[in-house]
């Protein structure tokens, strides 16, 4: 049995050890891959430890991205996200609604009530024509150093996105290569997210307020690398939903609906939100909440492929629940309508 990261509400999200996958013997990577299936089928969530990114790596990322979000507004809005085909650039959500206003105390007004809760960058592979990433200037160091790095880990990103996939095709009896065809060119989206601090009575005045209103991911999988602050949760089958509370060294995983329409719906893709963090034991109570990073790394099959149901994953007699689409078509219609 895995060990259980999450358990409330019927909502079980098991904690893997994914060496067991890697390194295992055949009756190790075997369990750990029925682990890993049957945790996207019930949950749509697992957590994932001795996954094979160094902490040092992870660390190393959330320092490069606190770094970038830090820089003046400026250069930051000089990047911005230009369009769902690329998906790449910088958000910043809810800005534009606050810097039309002229009046302080509209200004203030509106910050309480609709506040910029987050910001976003997003990269995609380096080498696609006609979608350049939007770097900070690589003539200035810290901006050279910012483009290797975060290269650097999307490839890692990209590796386990890879051997991920391969678990679930372990997991579902088909050949363990089956999905590399559609990983192998990276087709994916590393997003660096920074939830500035806010004031607690920002959540007490307004019971909606969330950091990250919930939703469900689009593409394959998601692997999701959160800090220690906590809000992250996860829809559980009774509707409610529930604290994905941070596991040092783990990586959350969720499948999106790529994967659900790919498995002929046997793979579940969960909505979840990010909201204000729950108390912690022991912990000072400002006013204030501290600010939250995480790093989202958005895996899709590659954009030039027909994502047709898998044949092993309808039952014998059965027909597939949906038509072939293109990868990366579909992907963009998604963004289409969020953006
Ligand atoms: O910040 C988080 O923990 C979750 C982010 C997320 O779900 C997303 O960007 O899709
Ligand atoms: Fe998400």
């Amino acid at each position: 049995m895995a060990s259980t990261a999450v358990e409330k509400d019927n909502l079980f999200i098991p904690l893997i050890d994914f060496s067991q996958f890697l390194h295992g013997d055949s009756t190790s990577k075997n369990k750990a891959a029925s682990q890993i299936l049957d945790g996207f089928q019930h949950a749509g969530f697992i957590y994932l430890k001795n996954h094979g990114i160094s902490s040092s790596s992870v660390s190393a990322q959330f320092a490069q991205s606190a770094a970038f979000f830090s820089r003046p507004q400026s250069e930051k809005d000089a990047l911005e996200w230009y369009s769902a085909r690329a998906n790449r650039g910088y958000t910043a959500h809810g800005r534009e609604k606050v810097t039309q206003l002229a009046d302080k105390e509209d200004v203030e007004a509106l910050r309480l009530a609709a506040p910029d809760l987050k910001e976003s960058l997003e990269i995609g592979r380096d080498d696609e024509e006609d979608c350049p990433n939007m770097w900070p200037s690589v003539e200035d160091e810290a901006g050279r150093v910012f483009k290797e790095k975060s290269l650097a880990f999307f490839e890692e990103c990209k590796g386990l996105h890879m051997q991920v996939m391969r678990a679930i095709a372990v997991g579902l009896g088909i050949e363990e290569g089956w999905f590399d065809k559609y990983t192998d060119r990276g087709d994916n989206t590393l997003r660096l997210l920074h939830y500035p601090p806010v004031r607690k009575e920002v959540f007490q005045k307004n019971k909606l307020q969330v950091r990250a209103g919930e939703h469900t991911d689009y593409g394959s999988i998601t692997l999701l690398f959160q800090d220690s602050r906590g809000g992250l949760q996860v829809q559980s089958p009774n509707g409610t939903f529930v604290d994905a509370t941070p596991i040092p060294d783990t990586i959350v995983i969720n499948a999106g609906d790529l994967l659900t329409r790919w498995s002929n719906d046997n793979i579940k893709s969960t909505k979840h939100r990010v909201v204000e963090p729950p108390p912690k034991p022991n912990q000072a109570t400002g006013e204030e909440h501290p600010a939250r990073y995480s790093i989202a790394y958005f895996c899709n099959p590659n954009f030039d492929k027909q994502i047709d149901v898998i044949p092993s994953t309808c039952r014998e007699g059965e027909k597939p629940k949906y038509e072939g689409v293109n990868s990366g078509d579909y992907l963009v219609k998604r963004l289409t309508a969020t953006y």
